[in-house]
């Protein structure tokens, strides 16, 4: 079952130089629809393309050509609504938003104001096991991305590349529940994890394909309660939003810098002006890029080129039959079922991959013992030098044999991490690797029975001491697995020097 029960971390608080401040932050993502063809046309999406190569005459805007929906990314949309738990409106309708800019050839951008396809959901942002702040998120609308403008390749001139022109975008937007950087760089962290478990995008930041505006007030404490009980939003500060956001380092320094700017304009008696403003990495500060648009300044009109969206419920329920088990799940999943951690269930299920390798080593075997070994043996080795779990060269197959022959006694721990690296640098069956080498256990009581008495036979002072303090027996277990070669199996060797030494 699904443990949901948590404490909201405390806000953020700032001081100022008259008084305590608390922060506010809202959130809208822009995903990137995992889909082949773009929201309106059947124009490919793959990246990496000859510029303009990837451009149906309708993303071009050509006259007279008519956007036709792809059914696919309404169906990600939908599946990602679910994901949130939110509500999914049978019907929506698009809208353009009008504006001028030489990578949008339009004019305008096809968006969903009025009638979004995603309503009302949230998500769980863990902080601490235990300590977790629920997100409220306020709709999902699909849109329309823009194209490339390139100022870099001629001091004299600038390109456009429609590549990226039309490729279909869900922006989801949360609710001002957001208290602190960190909260909002662990929003992003968990809305991404659940993209991607989803696939309905692959949540790469570098590539722009997620990113957040961020939006930040600040209020005086006890305001944001009010807020709280009236959702009206006159308790609360003016916003500033920070515009694409594409790294959890920077989105926190620019909510810190950001918030501390609009605390010294109130205590110096000013006011925060709604604006827009970008965040500049090199000289960690915020600048203003324009004053703040409203929605009339768009001109959003309904889109006369589109009917309005209209789905079936049978449609949706199917799309709900088929959900992937999410993360919050699968981690709950992982300490029932594994009795893992708190702490090791959220390591191992951060991602698809890492969760399905563990879980293929953990199957049939000790739950925990698998975790240790994921995380510190496979993920230790794996960032040294730099892979993802998909380019291991270690299998889960591998590593389970590994840890089989640990079980049946034939090799001991120390020896399972040399055949690890074995393992690691030249393949093969673990079995046979350890075979190979020589790696093998000596369990065979008659052999470590000669070398125990050895051992006590040649050093009577230790054995006077060993018998007055029974913790220091384990000298002997160690002498004698030193003259093993680190062979003799440790928990043979500690039966034998127990009893031999009569304890
Ligand atoms: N006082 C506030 N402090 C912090 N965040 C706020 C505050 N008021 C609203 N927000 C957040 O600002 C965001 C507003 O996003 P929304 O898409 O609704 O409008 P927008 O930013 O005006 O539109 P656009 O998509 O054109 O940028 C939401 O995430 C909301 O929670
Ligand atoms: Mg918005
Ligand atoms: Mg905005």
């Amino acid at each position: 079952m699904l443990d949901l029960t948590h404490t909201a971390p405390k806000p953020k608080v700032i001081a100022g130089a008259k008084h305590d401040w608390e922060l506010v932050i809202g959130m809208e993502i822009h995903a990137q629809v995992s889909s082949n063809a773009k929201l309106f046309s059947g124009a490919s999406t793959a990246v990496g393309a000859e510029p303009n190569s990837n451009v149906a005459f309708v993303d071009a805007a050509m006259p007279g050509m008519l956007p036709v929906i792809n059914d696919y990314c309404v169906e990600q949309a939908v599946r990602t609504g679910l994901g949130l738990k939110a509500q999914i409106n049978l019907v929506s309708a698009f809208d353009r938003k009008n504006y001028f800019y030489p990578d949008l050839p339009q004019g305008y951008q096809i968006s969903q104001l009025y009638h979004p396809i995603v309503g009302a959901g949230e998500v769980l942002v863990e902080m601490a096991p235990g300590i977790a702040r629920l997100v409220r998120i306020e709709r999902i609308h699909l849109e329309q991305d823009a194209g490339k403008s390139i100022h870099d390749m001629d001091p004299a001139m600038s390109f456009v590349d429609f590549n990226r022109t039309g490729v279909a975008l869900m922006e989801i937007v949360s609710r001002p529940d957001i208290r602190g950087p960190e909260e909002a760089a662990a929003y992003v962290v968990k809305l991404r994890q659940i993209l991607r478990y989803l696939g309905t995008c692959d949540g790469d930041m570098q590539h722009g394909n997620l990113r957040a505006d961020v939006n930040v007030s600040v209020c005086r404490p006890g305001q944001y309660e009010k807020y709280q009980a009236s959702q009206d939003f006159s308790h609360l500060g003016t916003r500033c939003e920070i515009k694409n956001m594409n790294s959890m380092r920077f989105i926190q320094l620019a909510i810190d810098y950001e918030a501390r700017r609009q605390i010294a304009i109130l205590e110096d008696g000013g006011v925060i002006k709604q604006e827009t403003r970008l965040y500049d990495p090199d000289r960690n500060e915020t600048r203003s890029m324009r004053s703040k648009e409203e929605a009339h300044d768009y001109r959003y009109f309904p889109d006369p080129d589109l009917l309005p969206l209209q789905i079936e419920q049978a449609w949706v329920d199917a799309i709900a039959a088929s959900m992937p088990e999410l993360p919050d799940a699968k981690k709950a999943r992982f300490i029932n079922d594994f009795g893992l951690t708190d702490y090791d269930a959220s390591v191992l299920t951060a991602d698809l991959e890492s969760a399905g390798y563990f879980e293929a080593v953990a199957q049939g075997r000790d739950g925990k013992q698998a975790a240790n070994w994921v995380i510190n043996e496979l993920f230790g080795r794996l960032n040294k030098q730099g892979l993802g779990i998909a380019d291991s060269p270690v299998s889960s197959a591998q590593l389970g044999g590994i840890l089989d022959l640990i079980a049946a006694g034939d090799i001991s721990g120390k020896m399972a991490k040399d055949l690890f690296e074995l393992v690691w640098t030249d393949g093969g069956d673990p079995a046979e690797v350890a075979a190979a080498h020589g790696m093998k256990q000596v369990t065979d009581t008659g052999a470590i029975e000669a070398a125990v008495d050895e051992i006590i036979a040649a050093n009577p002072a230790q054995v006077e001491k060993a018998r007055a303090n029974p913790k220091l027996a384990g000298w002997f277990v160690g002498q004698v697995i030193k003259a093993s070669g680190g062979k003799a199996n440790p928990v043979v060797v500690n039966d034998l020097v127990m009893r031999k030494l009569g304890l």
